[in-house]
């Protein structure tokens, strides 16, 4: 994997004064009535930059509503010329992108469905070779990170430069209260990976319903992504699609109105003083841990020699039990979460089993 895309900053596209992408719009185009009079009411709150709206939607089972394909085109062109506002639209294969185009779509996006394929996104990509277009690709539906990656770069290699990623959770078959868990730390993976590739948050996708939205978008704002795409509706429990997650673009502007923008810097003296100070300390707390844990692994492996010349097994499922709960007991007694020490304490363990097989093997362990 090279770590290196060709990205232009956000603004070579679309002007935000600095201020976080708003994309919104209908999950569908339903009817010309519905898109238009959506567009209009999100365009009157001046804080949306870009409408969307699927017109091929991949639905999990063949009879649901698939979107109103090319009959949704002219409607688009509509609803840009009345609001004034840049269109965006999901496509999925080399024809959605000739047609998209052909109306005069703006900004295209890659659903994560499409994503988890290399043929699909490969195809895509040779249909997108000499065109100049702002491409934005959702994340694929199971994190896998080097499978968002690919679709980048992909895409990246067919010269397209206004390149953008979309958040939208994954389908993990975890039980969640989300309908797609964010795994918030995938994105931060990708802006560490990327820092110049913009990330959007699709809070609709993770949340699934409207009571979450609050919480998810502030979340990508607090974890500083440039843009939200959100799914709104003039009439959402009348929607063909996704329901449940959309909301009027009345609560949508309410929702803006209360999302809190956070810098992700500051000049004031004082704080950067404070903040260098307590960084101080977390570098030496943190070097602490680390030698720490390399004086609890050069322990492990001496027993690891004892039970070799005893010839003894290396799980000790009671040692181990009684780890866990203690632990456990001791982060609640300091305050810590103690599902967050378990899980360091499973990978601790894991590790030290695999030094101790190494030991008692003599063979390096994978
Ligand atoms: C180190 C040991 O071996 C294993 C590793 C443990 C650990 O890392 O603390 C605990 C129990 C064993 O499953 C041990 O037996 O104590």
């Amino acid at each position: 994997m090279k770590p290196d895309l060709a990205v232009e900053p956000l603004d070579s596209w679309i002007k935000t004064d600095g201020k976080p992408l708003i994309i919104a719009g209908p999950c569908s185009a339903e009817t010309e009535e519905q898109l238009v009079e959506t567009a209009r009411q999100l365009a009157q709150l001046g804080s949306v930059h870009v409408i969307r709206a699927g017109v091929w939607k991949p639905r999990t089972r063949p009879g649901s509503f698939e979107g109103m394909g090319e009959t949704a085109l002219p409607w688009i062109q509509r609803a840009k010329a009345e609001t004034g506002l840049p269109f965006a639209v999901e496509v999925a294969t080399p024809q959605h992108i000739e047609l998209a185009l052909k109306y005069g779509v703006d900004v295209l996006w890659v659903g994560a469905r499409t994503t988890v394929n290399p043929f699909n996104v490969q195809e895509i990509a040779d249909a997108l070779k000499g065109v100049d277009v702002p491409v934005l690709v959702k994340n694929p539906v199971n994190p896998d990170l080097a499978l968002w990656v690919g679709a980048f770069e992909r895409i990246a290699g067919a010269g397209i430069t206004k390149l953008g990623a979309i958040h939208r959770g994954f389908s993990t078959g975890e039980a969640s209260k989300y309908r797609n868990i964010p795994m918030w730390q995938m994105a931060i993976e990708l802006r560490t990976m990327f820092p110049q590739l913009p990330i959007i948050g699709d809070p609709s996708h993770m949340a699934g319903k409207r009571a979450y939205l609050n919480e998810l978008a502030q979340m990508a704002m607090d974890l500083k992504y440039d843009g939200l795409i959100v799914e709104s509706h003039i009439d959402p429990d009348k929607a063909w699609s996704d329901a449940a997650q959309q909301l009027t673009p009345a609560a949508f502007g309410e929702m803006l109105d209360h999302l809190q923008i956070r810098q992700l810097a500051s000049s004031d003296v004082t704080f950067k003083g404070a903040m260098e100070q307590l960084r101080n300390n977390i570098d030496s707390v943190d070097r602490q841990i680390v030698e720490m844990l390399a004086a609890r692994m050069s322990l492990v492996e001496k027993l690891a020699e004892y039970k070799r010349d005893n010839n003894v097994s290396l799980f000790q499922p009671d040692r181990w039990k009684e780890i866990l709960e203690s632990r456990k007991q001791l982060s609640t007694k300091l305050n810590l979460y103690p599902e967050l020490v378990e899980e360091i304490y499973k990978i601790i363990h894991m590790e030290s089993i695999r030094k101790q097989t190494e030991v008692m093997n003599n063979t390096p362990v994978a």
